[in-house]
Parts: C-alpha cells; sequence; structure tokens
C-alpha cells in the first residue's frame, strides 16, 4: 500500500525560529530593548505548565524575554482582566499570551478582550478574528497560522478543494476555518453534532482535525490523497487522527509529535516580534 508523505513540522518551525532570532536581535540592537512576551497561566493544570514553559524556553533561545504570570486557580474574571489590562498597558510588555483553557468559573471571552489587539500575538480577540476571517494584515490565532504556512511550505493551494475542519473553538477549529475560507477553500465545519462524521470527512480534500478526541479520525475515514492536519491536542502527545491507518490513504500528513505543535510556537515567537517592532516604532 502506498503511503503518505510527511509534513515535517519540526523543521520549519526551527527555519522560522531561526530568522525571528535573527530579526529580535536585530531590534534589541538598533532600540536598546529586546521583544518581550508575557505568559499569563491561571492555575496548574500539569499540561498547560508544561506547554506554557516549552513556549518560555523557546523565546529565550530565540532572544525574546518573556515574563511570566502566574495566577492562582481561584482567580476570578475581574482579577483577570485587570492582569490583562496592566499589562496592556505596560511599554515594557510587546505580546501577551494567555494559555488556554482557564478554569470553568473564568468568562474567557472577556479575558482575552482585555488583551490590547496590539498585542494579540496569540490571535484571540475579536479584533484578530476579524482581520484574520476577512484575510487582512494582523495577528492570526498561532496554530491556525502554522498550518497556513505548512500548507505554503507543502505546496498545497486551499483554493477550490473541500477543506473539513474538524472542531469549531475560538482559538482552533473556527479561525483555521476561517483561514482556510480566505484561501477560497470550500470549508465544511463539523463538530459535537454533526451526523456521520464520516461520511463528511471522507468528502474532503483537506481535513484539519482539531478535537481534542484521540485517534477520532481513521483511515477508512480518509478520501485517498487527502491531506490530513492533526491539531488535536491531548494528553501523551497522541493526535486527534489515527496515524497508522490514515497513513495509508492520505497523500500528505502530519505526525504528532512534529507536525503542527512546534509550529505553533513558532507562530507566536515570530508575532511576538512583529508586535515589538511596531511598538517600537521600527
Ligand atoms: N492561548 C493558547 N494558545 C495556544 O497556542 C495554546 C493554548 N492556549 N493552550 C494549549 C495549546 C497546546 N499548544 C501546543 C503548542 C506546542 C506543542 C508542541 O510543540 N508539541 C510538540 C511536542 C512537544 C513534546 O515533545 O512534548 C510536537 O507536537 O511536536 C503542543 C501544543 C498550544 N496551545
Amino acid at each position: 500500500m502506498s503511503q503518505a508523505r510527511l509534513i515535517d513540522g519540526t523543521s520549519l518551525a526551527r527555519r522560522i525560529v531561526a530568522d525571528t532570532a535573527e530579526r529580535a536581535a536585530d531590534l534589541t540592537e538598533r532600540t536598546g530593548t529586546a521583544p518581550c512576551l508575557a505568559t499569563v497561566l491561571v492555575g496548574e493544570d500539569p499540561a498547560s505548565v508544561t506547554y506554557v514553559r516549552m513556549k518560555r524556553n523557546r523565546c529565550r533561545k530565540a532572544g525574546i524575554e518573556s515574563r511570566q504570570v502566574e495566577l492562582p486557580a481561584d482567580t476570578t474574571t475581574e482579577e483577570l482582566v485587570g492582569a490583562l489590562r496592566s499589562l496592556s498597558d505596560d511599554p515594557g510588555v510587546h505580546g501577551i499570551l494567555l494559555q488556554h483553557p482557564m478554569g470553568e468559573h473564568i468568562d474567557e471571552r472577556a479575558a482575552f478582550e482585555a488583551i490590547a489587539p496590539e498585542k494579540d500575538v496569540d490571535g484571540v480577540t475579536f479584533a484578530s478574528f476579524a482581520t484574520m476571517s476577512f484575510g487582512l494584515p494582523g495577528f492570526v490565532s498561532c496554530t491556525p497560522g502554522g498550518i497556513m504556512r505548512l500548507l505554503d511550505e507543502y505546496g498545497v493551494d486551499p483554493s477550490g478543494k473541500r477543506a473539513v475542519v474538524v472542531g469549531r473553538s475560538a482559538i482552533l477549529g473556527k479561525p483555521a476555518g476561517m483561514l482556510l475560507l480566505a484561501r477560497d477553500a470550500t470549508v465544511t465545519y463539523c463538530h459535537s453534532r454533526t451526523r456521520d462524521l464520516s461520511s463528511v470527512v471522507r468528502e474532503a480534500d483537506l481535513v484539519v482535525a482539531a478535537v481534542g478526541r484521540p485517534r477520532l479520525i481513521r483511515g477508512e475515514d480518509i478520501k485517498p490523497g487527502a491531506v490530513v492536519i492533526d491539531a488535536g491536542y491531548n494528553p501523551g502527545n497522541v493526535g486527534d487522527v489515527d496515524f497508522d491507518s490514515a497513513v495509508e490513504r492520505a497523500g500528505l500528513i502530519t505526525p504528532v509529535p512534529g507536525g503542527v505543535g512546534p509550529m505553533t510556537i513558532a507562530t507566536l515567537l515570530e508575532q511576538t516580534v512583529a508586535a515589538a517592532a511596531r511598538q517600537l516604532g521600527v
């Protein structure tokens, strides 16, 4: 049986981070100020702690400072909004990442909207969603933005393709579909109420799996030759796609790890340096 070509997210991410580090160094030299990302974490969910640590480590290696804000699990929406407003007003902070998910008691949307649009390097605000949806310049949601870069790198033009996005979360599925639509794909969203998911996915030339259900999408659901992007985050580095069966049917596929994940962080760093350059007037 034929095997899909693998999309190497690690290597493209490495190149983007290297370019970003050069730009960060240049900016620091010219302005005397290093780009700075504030990372905001509410509570101590182990996966979130790990992701934030990875992002901060990657920042350090790229010459981006990071400021860590850790808030207790019982932080109220008002307190979180207050913390985000003060980071938004702080000229020493150029980008803000609010790690998702937060506790059930927090109004996530209110929190995201407390991030100043010019510092929304994670692309989570309504303002960023709007520019992204219209294909206008602005900050993209990092995982969807990373996915589009991978598609471009591998010569996949979404125009005219049937794209099926499985998942409709505010910072992953929904913006991924909007970016594909902006590039002229015919986009279908699937979600928890979708009837007969398999039959919808089988129509897809391009599948983006973004629900957080381990191995939900299986090889038999994949149209032969389709492009399969696995953006699912599940415990233990397992994606939403059953890789072993999907690789037999797909034309091009992202592995987990080594696919979309590293691109998420690369996009975050790149946008942080872009935000700093703009704020420092370069
Ligand atoms: N506001 C917000 N923005 C996010 O971008 C965001 C978030 N919240 N919440 C959690 C998810 C998760 N996430 C990942 C980033 C990188 C990898 C990554 O680089 N993974 C490596 C594996 C890393 C390892 O070896 O453990 C890979 O796939 O190759 C994974 C997951 C960003 N997220």
